[in-house]
């Protein structure tokens, strides 16, 4: 007998939000799957909210703040040995500024030449270059 395992394939945003030449930087806590990796915060998009939505949704519950969604770059779609994703990243901005730890273990803002420095999810490994690329 053949077994067929489906993977779930999911959609992720995050958001590389910006301000005075430095980007945040998000570690996630112990807690959560991928612990201590660095990544873009954000999360999964949830059934028909549209990503700008589901971005500014995810930035509210984990830091406290709200955000201008600017620009969308390209998608990485990446596989976990459990799960299939495409993370979607956006170029945002602060609309307000005082930022709580309410799920991440850590935030950073780091200038765009240190970004490599870090220990990214293997996801977003190609989005980070892609920024450093034409973003620098
Ligand atoms: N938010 C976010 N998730 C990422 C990034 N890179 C990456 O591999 N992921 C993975 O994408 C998946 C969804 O992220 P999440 O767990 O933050 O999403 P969520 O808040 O909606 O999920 P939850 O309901 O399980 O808490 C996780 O498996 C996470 O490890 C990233 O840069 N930002």
């Amino acid at each position: 007998m053949i077994i067929i395992t489906q993977s779930v394939h999911i959609k992720v945003t995050c958001a590389i939000i910006e301000k005075e030449g430095k980007v945040l930087c998000a570690q996630r806590s112990e807690k959560m799957n991928l612990p201590l990796k660095w990544e873009f915060p954000g999360g999964k998009v949830e059934g028909g909210e549209d990503l700008a939505t589901c971005l500014k949704r995810e930035i509210k519950e984990e830091l406290g703040v709200e955000i201008d969604v600017l620009k969308r770059l390209p998608s990485n779609f990446h596989i976990y040995s459990n799960l299939k994703l495409e993370l979607i990243p956006f170029r945002c901005s602060l609309q307000t500024f005082e930022i709580d730890l309410l799920e991440h273990a850590k935030v950073l803002w780091l200038p765009v030449e240190k970004l490599k420095d870090l220990d990214w999810a293997e996801a977003d490994v190609p989005i980070v270059d892609y920024y450093i690329q034409n973003y620098k």
